[in-house]
């Protein structure tokens, strides 16, 4: 009986079973696209936890492909499929699978899910803040039904679906310091609205439909080896490149703008705890995380301790400026910490060590050949 199972499924988290199922039966009986409930064979007889197979989407931007680097050490190289719509360069396409996924195109996306059997999907593609702003069609094509498209293809195979969201998601009426997970949040950015609309829709499909939704708010992503997408925290990724080629930067937002801020290696660590997080620990479907907060004054005093040299001047973006003033400068974590044990490695010191440590030695490499 298809509601039957729909009910079992709906049943997995404490939170959910009581508002599910007091709903009338026929309410149950189709996922969201009109597909029988029964259509879920695909993924019902394999361990999701133990065993996942992967799908990433967007896999070619700023974090993809650390991120199926991690998956793939824990759960093996051909577990883990990258996608995007962009060609991978030669290494990302020799490190493992990587196939072509246009997130508007959801007879694609059902195909790849089921002749993979994929059991978990990391939904990273998206137009960031900056980009989002300079092209507002594209980013609520791509944001918006792209997201409706994973939400759909997720409920019916009965995935565990990982969201990113943002400090983006807040807006100039929410708290800024410190910004709890549950307050106002009326951004001004494309951006921002739809992270938003992705939080209430992954938490509405997790009630309605029993979708296994995870969804984490990361601050700006500091990252050594990968480029930012066009967002507005992207100057605390140039600033190591310019310091170590030139000794010097310029700086488009203001020297006193606070901004929660976290290295690469502890925003995937994050993503997968929270993944494999039992899910009676979570008490919440979206969490803040959190590793620490500064402006460019601070990382460029703390980069001036490794580059004596160094010189940072400011010629100010207006539109990413006042983005970033309506965004949080400290974002409270607490709940991610009480529930699944979240705790960051990075403070600033370790942050602006390792980013020029990768990028002195790359330095180097490149002036002796
Ligand atoms: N990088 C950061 O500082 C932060 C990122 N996030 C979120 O994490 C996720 C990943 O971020 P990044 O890697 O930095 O983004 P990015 O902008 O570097 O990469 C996004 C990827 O999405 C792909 N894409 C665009 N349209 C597509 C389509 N129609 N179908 C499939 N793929 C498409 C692009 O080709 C690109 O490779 C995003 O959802 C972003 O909102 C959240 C907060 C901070
Ligand atoms: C914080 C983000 O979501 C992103 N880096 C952006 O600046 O748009």
């Amino acid at each position: 009986m298809p509601f039957i199972r729909m009910l079992r499924r709906v049943g997995q988290s404490p939170a959910c079973v009581c508002w599910t199922s007091a709903l009338p039966v026929r309410f149950l009986g189709t996922s969201p696209r009109q597909i029988p409930a029964d259509a879920n064979f695909h993924s019902a007889s394999f361990s999701d936890t133990d065993h996942p197979r992967v799908l990433i989407t967007g896999g070619l931007g700023q974090l993809g492909v650390g991120l199926a680097n991690l998956l793939r050490k824990r759960f093996g190289k051909d577990s883990v499929i990258l996608s995007d719509i962009k060609k991978p360069p030669d290494h990302v396409f020799h490190s493992g699978p990587f196939i072509y996924s246009d997130i508007l195109d959801y007879k694609n996306l059902r195909e790849i899910v089921v002749n993979n059997r994929i059991t978990w999907l990391f939904h990273y593609s998206a137009l960031l803040s900056a980009i989002g702003e300079a092209n507002v069609s594209l980013a609520k094509a791509v944001n918006i039904t792209g997201l409706h498209n994973i939400l759909d293809v997720a409920a019916e195979h009965n995935l565990r679906l990982f969201v990113p969201s943002t400090i983006g998601a807040f807006g100039p009426t929410s708290p800024r310091n410190p910004t709890p997970d549950l307050c106002i949040q009326r951004p001004r950015t494309i951006y921002g609205v739809s992270k938003v609309h992705a939080e209430l829709m992954g938490e509405y499909y997790h009630y309605r439909y029993g979708l296994d939704f995870r969804c984490l708010r990361y601050p700006g992503i500091i990252s050594a080896d990968s480029q930012p997408g066009g967002g507005t925290t992207d100057y605390a990724v140039q600033i190591f490149h310019d310091a170590t080629k030139h000794g010097k930067f310029e700086c488009n937002l203001e020297a006193h703008t606070r901004l929660p801020m976290m290295y690469i290696d502890d925003c995937l660590r994050a993503t997968l705890e929270v993944m494999e997080a039992p899910a009676e620990s979570l008490s919440m479907r979206t969490y803040n995380v959190s590793a620490m907060s500064f402006t460019p004054e601070e990382l460029a005093q703390e980069v001036l301790k490794h580059v004596p040299e160094f010189q940072i001047t400011y010629n100010v973006d207006a539109i990413r400026q006042a983005i970033a003033d309506s965004w949080p400068m400290n974002f409270d974590d607490s709940n991610a910490r009480k529930d699944w044990g979240w705790k960051h490695d990075f403070d600033l010191p370790e942050l602006v060590t390792t980013m020029l440590n990768f990028h002195g030695s790359e330095t180097r490499v490149a002036q002796a050949n």
